[in-house]
């Protein structure tokens, strides 16, 4: 069934590439989410891609008591990308942007940053984000960072018996600008990252390779990469009590939800775990709050996640 309110893909006049909007819902208020820029093998993958994490979006929003419906843009990467093709490519999507009227609002996401966001600016008021030095708030991976860590403090009281992991094994899939907060707010726990990128190897924590780390026995994973890595074949080859992470739509579809459950492995929904980003930047840059206030929101995630996890005993 058909459930977006719109998707609108276009060809930019400056770059030639495509960039796409979808627009779940704007029922609860004006929609927000990410700006993701990636190659993909087909036009259809972005598609799928688009639509899926626009709903997460609203899912987000909803789960967070954010007055917001979710919606997401994708620029397609389809050459290499000098530096002047990612302007004109990123002026092309403020046009797009525009065409919403304000009914969507972009951030940064996978592939985009604050800079990015200062680019779209130009042309549109409707991004987020942008350089803390140009009045931003610029990247969200703290905030979604210390808000996965609120959500693993409420999980572990429930799995575990206590907030505290010291001692507890933590498995991270993909150490980058949240995977990497993560391990260093999670004092005292064996930490175990993994990294497609293998520069991402310092030393500091333990490595286990990529296709192999849905497999190690552990007492915590958090998938901190891509989408997509919960699937009927890698939740039979778990060996952990916990799932929770920032990485968005990580189901490859519901019903995984229910083999997870099947199996004994407790999995907090990404859509309520890496909401932190979006409540933070929301707080500051929509309602004024202060730095420490908008962080007593993001801290609310764990409140959020020790209710859900109440309501299905
Ligand atoms: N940054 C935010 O504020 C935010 C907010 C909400 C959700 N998220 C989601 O959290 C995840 C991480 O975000 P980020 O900002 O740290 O992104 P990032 O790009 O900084 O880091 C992702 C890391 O994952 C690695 N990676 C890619 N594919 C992998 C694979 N198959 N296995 C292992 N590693 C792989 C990359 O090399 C990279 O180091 C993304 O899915 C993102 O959509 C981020």
């Amino acid at each position: 069934m058909w459930e977006h309110e719109q998707l609108v893909v276009r060809t930019g006049r400056r770059s030639g590439m495509t960039t796409m909007v979808a627009l779940h819902s704007t029922e609860a208020g004006p929609a927000v989410g990410g700006c993701r820029m990636k190659s993909y093998d087909q036009i259809t993958d972005a598609v799928t891609d688009v639509l899926r994490l626009s709903k997460a979006m609203t899912l987000k929003c909803a789960a967070a008591g954010i007055p917001h419906g979710g919606a997401k843009s994708v620029i397609v990467v389809d050459r290499p990308l000098t530096q002047r093709l990612r302007r004109e490519v990123l002026l092309d999507h403020a046009d797009l942007i525009n065409e919403f009227a304000g009914a969507y609002r972009a951030g940064p996401d996978v592939g985009t940053g604050p800079d990015d966001m200062a680019v779209l600016r130009e042309l549109t008021p409707h991004a987020y984000c942008l350089p803390e030095e140009q009045g931003g708030t610029g990247s969200s991976s703290g905030p979604t960072a210390r808000g996965v860590l609120a959500a693993l403090k409420a999980a572990s009281q429930h799995v575990f018996g206590t907030h505290d992991l010291t001692g507890k094994k933590v498995v991270i899939s993909g150490f980058g600008s949240v995977g990497e907060l993560i391990a260093r707010g999670l004092e005292g726990a064996e930490i175990v990252v993994s990294d497609v990128d293998e520069s991402r190897r310092t030393g500091e924590f333990g490595w286990v390779h990529p296709a192999q780390a849905y497999q190690v026995e552990a007492d915590v994973l958090v998938p901190a990469a891509v989408g997509g890595v919960l699937s009927p074949e890698t939740v039979a080859r778990l060996d952990v009590r916990l799932i929770v992470g920032p990485a968005n739509n990580q189901l490859t579809d519901d019903s995984v939800a229910g083999l997870l459950e099947q199996r004994g492995v407790v999995w907090v929904p990404d859509h309520v775990a890496s909401a932190g980003g979006v409540i933070y930047t929301l707080a500051r840059e929509d309602d004024g709050a202060d730095h420490e206030t908008a962080l007593k929101r993001v801290d609310g995630i764990e409140e959020t996640v020790r209710e859900l996890l109440r309501s299905r005993q």
